[in-house]
């Protein structure tokens, strides 16, 4: 299907996942992680991810941040590089939840600031004792309940429940690679490469982009980099991967695919999935092709190698995760596929496009960015049913500090050695695509002017 029509695949994964996210949503609806004990069970102020503006206007904007992440954290372990480890322990399935009864959520107001930019945040509910699956809302089970003669037991239902009712919801890349943690918090495998940009990100221009660090813990064994959530605090949001620049592999693994190829059977498999023709005969006889050449093909068949980015995963409102847009390729697809993500609204494409705009400020300005190259680092578009929006930038597992002599631009096509990535061209053309997608809409779907 993908291979015959992108657009036409898109639209329909698309047009299901709206189906789905419309009623009864999954797990993505979140109230408050915590356990007894914890100032959030007991329904205390708590900080949810920062949000630039609050385009419903439910809330008002918040300006600032925290100076330092939170204390407490393991800061600065040395450990082995586990980047490119496939993990075989995902997080837990969510189940579907039909209610997470959550009084204080939407009407959040903004007392506390987010240690990851500016933003909004949102109170946890007073009401702890209202929190219950689909599953257990069902008579027996309420039943069963009340039968419970431990507290202790009941404790622990109910803590389990919240847990597993995360708002974690992963839309590209590694299986494995991230572990829910409490407190609004993700865990991410352990890479040296990512934990040094994340540590020198807190301290750049660019700080309020990126979720909040929290140095590294070990849990079960394993180094995990500890970061904000972004989803936390979100209504049913619907998200976006776009992975940006005009190059997604690195120039050493180029390097290394010259001097000694190493023939991956995985991605021949997965190119010719989508199109039997790509490989040539000798890539058919052995039925592998290198890194490289795997990399550049997804880069042409999809935005990467034309506008400097592409979509990688969406979901909307807590449906299902599509993720078959290998073939959107075209800006009349992206602007499309936009349309549908935001459902219309005006007032959210407006949201991103703004948001683009101050970050690519912050970029300009940025030492960090001044001196990496940015490769498969992704935008996420996150925006919820309140009328929130932010884009967040995310994935610094590729991301590399350029040779010291090199002054990188960020908006020239990239040529063997030059270390360009193309981020900035995926930017203006992402800024673009957003503006032409506004184009499309109708005044009633437009946000009102605001007053004077
Ligand atoms: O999206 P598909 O077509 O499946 O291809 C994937 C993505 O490009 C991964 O990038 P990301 O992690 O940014 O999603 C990349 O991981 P790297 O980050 O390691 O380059 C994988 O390389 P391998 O991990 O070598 O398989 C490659 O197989
Ligand atoms: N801090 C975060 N908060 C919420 N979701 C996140 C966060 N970081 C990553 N994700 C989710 O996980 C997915 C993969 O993240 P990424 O860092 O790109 O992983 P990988 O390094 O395995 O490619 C993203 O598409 C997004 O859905």
């Amino acid at each position: 299907m993908e291979g015959l029509n992108g657009l036409k695949a898109c639209q329909k994964g698309i047009s299901q996942a709206l189906a789905q996210g419309g009623q009864g949503c999954p797990a993505p609806c979140v109230a408050k992680e915590g356990a007894p004990g914890d100032p959030k069970w007991r329904g205390e102020l708590v900080q949810g991810p920062g949000l630039p503006m609050d385009v419903g206007g439910k809330g008002p904007a918040l300006d600032g941040a925290k100076a330092s992440p939170e204390d407490g954290s393991p800061k600065g372990i040395q450990a082995p590089s586990l980047h490119g480890a496939k993990g075989n322990e995902g997080p837990p399935e969510a189940p579907k939840l039909q209610h997470l009864a959550m009084r204080g959520l939407s009407g959040g107001h903004d007392r506390s600031v987010s240690s990851s930019s500016t933003c909004s945040s949102f109170e946890s509910s007073q009401e702890s004792d209202e929190v219950f699956s689909e599953e257990e809302g069902k008579p027996g089970r309420r039943k069963m309940l009340r039968k419970t003669k431990s507290w202790k037991t009941f404790f622990t239902m109910v803590h389990w429940s919240l847990r597993r009712h995360s708002s974690w919801v992963q839309l590209a890349g590694h299986e494995g690679n991230f572990k829910p943690s409490e407190g609004g918090q993700i865990l991410k495998k352990f890479s040296t490469v990512e934990n040094t940009c994340l540590e020198a990100l807190m301290g750049d221009t660019l700080r309020p982009y990126v979720p909040a660090y929290h140095g590294v813990v070990v849990k079960d064994g394993e180094h995990y980099i500890q970061m904000d959530d972004l989803l936390r605090g979100l209504d049913a949001p619907s998200i976006m991967d776009c992975k940006m620049g005009v190059r997604t592999y690195l120039e050493e693994e180029l390097t290394k695919a010259l001097l000694k190829p190493t023939p991956r059977k995985d991605m021949y498999q997965k190119m010719v999935k989508v199109d039997p023709s790509a490989a040539t005969a000798e890539e058919h006889s052995q039925k592998a092709v290198t890194k490289p050449r795997y990399m550049q093909w997804r880069e042409h068949i999809s935005s990467t190698a034309s506008l400097g980015f592409r979509i990688e995963g969406v979901t909307i409102e807590g449906g299902a995760v599509q993720k078959d847009f290998k073939q959107t390729r075209t800006q009349e697809q992206i602007i499309d596929t936009f349309l549908i993500f935001t459902k219309r609204q005006g007032s959210i494409l407006r949201a991103y496009q703004s948001r683009l705009e101050s970050m690519r400020s912050a970029l300009l300005e940025s030492a960090f960015f001044r001196t990496h190259e940015v490769i498969g680092s992704s935008l996420l578009f996150v925006h919820d049913r309140q009328g929130r929006a932010n884009v967040w930038m995310i994935d610094f597992g590729k991301t590399l500090p350029a040779p010291p002599q090199l002054a990188l631009r960020h908006d020239v096509p990239w040529t063997r050695g030059s270390h360009e990535d193309g981020y900035l061209i995926g930017l203006h053309h992402l800024t673009h695509t957003l503006q032409a997608a506004q184009r499309r809409l109708g005044p009633e779907e437009m946000p009102a002017p605001s007053a004077p």
